[in-house]
């Protein structure tokens, strides 16, 4: 991926092309993102989901955020309809101009079109101050990310038979979501009432780079309807397709479903980071992916709006079930 040959970079492309057509998962080594800093952002992690209910509650996502930032309790989401309510424990925030590691800049001086769709919010910073160094050590890990995501992009135009610097102008100011993911030791109870670490989904935009640390627990969904574990291994990350590439290569990646569930008495901690484009640019389905036979099967759609949709269903799905609960009788009439 690093190499200078562009037969090199075409080869590991159709590595690539290969595990996303088929399982839509896979792991990279050699990434280049230093063990050091992923060990930091980790310990920063645990800094922060151990402490007491109410120093995480200062960046609680539902009180203080617009735009789905900031921290999420045990059991106050439900990715899956058809699961529980998550496990999981996040902290997550978007892209900003001025954190850019390869092009820092003030987002004054970002055009319009490009601003208005910056979803970043100071409050996660703010009310994680007395922390020390969890900002610089957070956001270490995900420069680190999206420098390797704008490497990876081009393969993934290489793999799709696409100019190498397809995307390039389209990942200026990109959708990148760094979330930091805590699921707490695996009580009695919860083995007992089936709860998930975190539900089924699929994540939504191009591809996912995910640190996972040695307690296991992250499952795929394989095309004959199995359950695949996919384990931690040492030294890599695992990318997976997101909703938004599948649409821009028409099926033929897949977004696969995937869950987790942390079936160890330890705490386990995933950093996943979500890469798309540009929020404000509007894409269909590429060139290489469609024929006569074969027509595009989507609409172009910005990867803002996409993403700001999916997001307002899981958490408005949520909401109505809970709202549900309470006022639900306590006594369930069952069919006979
Ligand atoms: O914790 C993991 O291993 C995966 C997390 C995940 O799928 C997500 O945050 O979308
Ligand atoms: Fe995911």
């Amino acid at each position: 991926m690093f190499s200078e040959k562009l037969s090199d970079r075409k080869s590991v492309a159709a590595n690539i092309r290969s595990a996303a057509t088929k399982n839509g998962f896979f792991y990279i080594k050699n990434h280049g993102i230093p063990e050091e800093v992923i060990a930091q952002c980790k310990k920063q992690v645990i800094n922060f989901m151990r402490q007491p209910l109410e120093k995480k509650m200062l960046v609680d996502s539902r009180t203080h955020s617009k735009y789905y930032n900031g921290y999420l309790g045990n059991r106050k989401a439900q990715i899956s309809r058809t699961e529980s309510a998550d496990v999981r424990e996040s902290f997550s925030f978007r892209y900003s101009p001025e954190l850019d590691p390869d092009h820092p800049m003030d987002i004054s001086d970002l055009p319009e079109d490009v601003r208005s769709w910056i979803r970043a919010e100071d409050f996660v910073w703010e009310g994680t101050k007395h922390l020390p160094n969890f900002k610089e050590d957070g956001l270490a890990y995900w420069k680190s990310c999206l420098t390797l995501a704008r490497r990876l992009v081009r393969l993934f135009a290489l793999s799709l038979e696409l100019e190498e610097d397809y995307w390039d102008d389209k990942v200026t100011h990109p959708g990148a979501d760094g979330v930091f993911n805590y699921y707490p030791p695996r009580t009695v109870e919860e083995v007992e009432s089936k709860f998930v670490g975190l539900g089924s989904h699929t994540d939504l935009q191009l591809f996912t780079l995910l640190w996972q640390d040695s307690v296991g627990g992250l499952q795929v969904l394989s095309k004959d309807g199995q359950w695949l574990r996919a384990p931690p291994i040492e030294g890599t990350l695992v990318v997976n397709i997101g909703d938004f590439m599948m649409r821009l290569c028409n099926d033929i990646y897949k977004s696969t479903v995937h869950r987790v569930t942390n079936e160890s008495n330890e705490e386990r901690v995933s950093l996943p980071f979500f890469f798309g484009l540009n929020f404000n640019c509007v894409e269909g389905v590429v060139p290489s992916c469609t024929s006569e036979k074969n027509p595009a099967k989507y609409e172009p759609i910005s990867c803002g709006d996409w993403c700001q949709k999916r997001f307002k269903i899981e958490r408005d799905e949520f909401l109505k079930n809970q709202a549900k609960k309470e006022v639900a009788p306590s006594a369930t009439v069952v069919a006979r």
